[in-house]
């Protein structure tokens, strides 16, 4: 897909069409659908990191807590985004044994309870033994420094969702 092409999308087909690169925040599209015309993916890419970075802390952690846990309650029941359910399983999220999935919901929840929003890590970049390794590291972290770390691991999900959908066929996802 040309970048004259997604500059010429209507309000509505590119909301439609970005709705997820950012889990559940449709917001963000529509947000910097005012900064057209692109010059390039990038170009999309560095608007909405700015605008992620621009927010509040509150903001942030407000998108962090649009994340689904990995391998937790919508891995387990089918009902994650399509985006979420092919990058869990990629990282082998969907076929934990039993041992391994307690192990991440302990992680999980001490992580919720000592930061308040859920562990978030770009599930396409890491092995299960990277996520559970991260997981644990970072629950050393303090919350700032924790916060500015799982919102790079936004960014990251969000270049690879764009990218997925930019040099796919623009016809079938609108
Ligand atoms: N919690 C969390 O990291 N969720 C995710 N990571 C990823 O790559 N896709 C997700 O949904």
């Amino acid at each position: 897909m040309e970048i004259n092409v997604v500059n010429a999308l209507t309000y509505e087909d590119f909301v439609k069409l970005f709705c997820n690169v950012v889990e559940k925040c449709p917001l963000i599209p529509a947000a910097i659908w005012s900064y057209r015309p692109f010059k390039d993916l990038a170009d999309i890419e560095a608007h909405i990191r700015e605008f992620i970075h621009s927010l509040p802390d509150s903001g942030k952690e407000g998108v962090l807590r649009c994340h689904p846990d990995l391998a937790g309650r919508d891995t387990q029941s089918g009902t994650l985004t399509r985006e979420s359910q092919e990058e869990q399983s990629q990282a082998g999220m969907t076929t934990l044994d039993s041992a391994e999935s307690l192990q991440m919901y302990r992680l999980n929840t001490e992580y919720k309870e000592r930061f308040g929003f859920p562990f978030v890590i770009c599930a396409r970049l890491n092995s299960k033994a990277d996520i559970v390794c991260q997981l644990s590291e970072r629950l050393k972290n303090d919350r700032a420094t924790e916060r500015e770390r799982a919102i790079e691991e936004v960014t990251k999900i969000c270049s690879l969702r764009l990218r997925n959908i930019v040099l796919s066929d623009i016809q079938t996802k609108l």
